[in-house]
């Protein structure tokens, strides 16, 4: 199965934002996003849209740009549930050279400046390697500001 995702904050489909109705972002997680992007590349952020991404056992995300969004603002991954295998890359091209980072539950994930369009996805989710108590899969949230 591929990735479910819910959009918060305003509704996204590849490759527009759009204004379709969606829940509201949460002000606790724009919140924790300015608190990333202060301790990480410094300065303010106000973020207005959260997606929320479900994968199981067996969904990957290929490679692909965040360049949807209007702007530079940085974007704030947060990872939950199992481990999975990130591919980062670099923002001129699909291939070589990108550095494969385990993902584990907790963890933020910042990019922004001369990363913000860095080429990223998904390998492998590790099953079994979650919080002992949480349901199977993982959950990713990405912050970002899709306006100007
Ligand atoms: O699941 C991840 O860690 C990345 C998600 C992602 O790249 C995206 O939603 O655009
Ligand atoms: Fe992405």
């Amino acid at each position: 199965m591929s990735v479910r995702t819910v959009c918060l904050g305003r509704y996204w489909r590849p490759y527009r934002y759009t204004d379709e109705p969606v829940q509201p972002l949460p002000g606790w997680l724009a919140e924790l996003g300015r608190a990333a992007v202060a301790q990480t590349l410094g300065g303010p952020y106000d973020p207005d849209v959260a997606l929320v991404n479900f994968y199981d056992d067996a969904a990957t995300m290929g490679m692909h740009q965040d360049a949807d969004e209007r702007g530079s603002a940085p974007v704030v991954s947060l990872s939950l549930g199992d481990a999975c295998v990130f591919r980062f890359g670099n923002p001129h091209s699909r291939s070589r050279p990108w550095t494969d980072v385990r993902l584990e539950s907790g963890d933020l994930f910042v990019f922004g400046g001369p990363s913000r369009l860095a080429f990223h996805g998904v390998r492998r989710i590790l099953p079994g390697t979650g919080p002992h108590g949480l349901l199977a899969g993982r959950l990713n949230i990405t912050l970002r500001r899709s306006r100007p």
